[in-house]
């Protein structure tokens, strides 16, 4: 067991959510907006300090060791990360290799250039980049390290279709070769095609867990979300198309 979530809550923005994820396991974090999504991901990071709850990694207990620590053990990705400015992207990422003590840094640097396809974005500006061109900056940083655990606060926003594709594809290539990745999300079809295992929060609490089609039920999508899906089986794998309740 890798991943051991018991309870954990958080005042009023979360309450008792608990599940498990194993390495090698894609797991999406789903729910509307305001569910908490981000919350657990606050919390599993060491953004957040749980008020209530276990939190087991590696048979460490997270909530006893201190965020600096914890952040060592992980790469994360903000939902809206902190705005740096006028830093030039290749002295962003060199920044996030500071604390990683790697024997090789400029070889990670280009391991993750290479991964996000950010060539041409080096030498510009971060706050001159476009949103979507941001975005792909920001997830090549929280993969520096190259960790075990990746926790990413909807890796897609902001993203063209290629580029979602593209990065559910490099998050999946991640888990298939034995990291954990959490992910939140807001795109079920990515999520079904994407994601062994599915976390719904619905108001802070844990509305079901597991395999996609256990969890992308008509009767969880309507209370989670008021909306019902239709699955489509092709040759790319599965989707869902969602609409709104009649
Ligand atoms: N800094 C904060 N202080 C107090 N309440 C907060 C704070 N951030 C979020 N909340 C509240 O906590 C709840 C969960 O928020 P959270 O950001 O985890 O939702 P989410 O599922 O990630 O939503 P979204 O899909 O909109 O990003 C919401 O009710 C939200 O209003």
């Amino acid at each position: 067991m890798t991943l051991k979530v018991e309870r954990l809550g958080h005042s009023t923005r979360l309450q008792e959510v608990s599940f498990a994820a194993q390495p090698g396991e894609l797991v999406g974090i789903l729910g509307a907006n305001g569910a908490g999504k981000s919350t657990l991901l606050q919390l599993l990071c060491g953004v957040l300090e749980p008020d209530a709850g276990q939190l087991t990694y590696q048979q460490r207990d997270l909530t006893q060791i201190s965020a600096y620590e914890r952040r060592q053990l992980l790469g994360y990705l903000p939902q809206t990360p902190v705005a740096e400015g006028g830093i030039r992207v290749d002295h962003f990422l060199q920044a996030g290799l500071v604390n990683l003590h790697l024997s090789c840094p400029g070889k990670e640097l280009n391991r993750v250039v290479e991964t996000l396809q950010i060539h041409a974005l080096l030498e510009r500006t971060l706050d001159k980049l476009s949103g979507g061109e941001q975005r792909r900056v920001h997830i090549a940083r929280a993969l520096l390290g190259d960790h075990n655990w990746l926790l990413c606060d909807e890796p897609t926003t902001s993203l063209d279709l290629y580029y979602q594709l593209q990065v559910m594809a490099v998050l999946r290539a991640q888990a298939d070769r034995g990291k954990l990745v959490t992910l939140a999300l807001h795109d079920l079809g990515l999520a079904a095609r994407y994601c062994d295992r599915l976390v719904l929060i619905d108001k802070g609490r844990l509305l079901a867990e597991g395999a996609p089609a256990a969890v992308l039920t008509d009767a969880n999508l309507a209370q989670a979300y008021k909306i019902k899906a239709r699955w489509l089986c092709t040759d790319e794998g599965v989707t869902l198309l969602p609409s709104l309740l009649s």
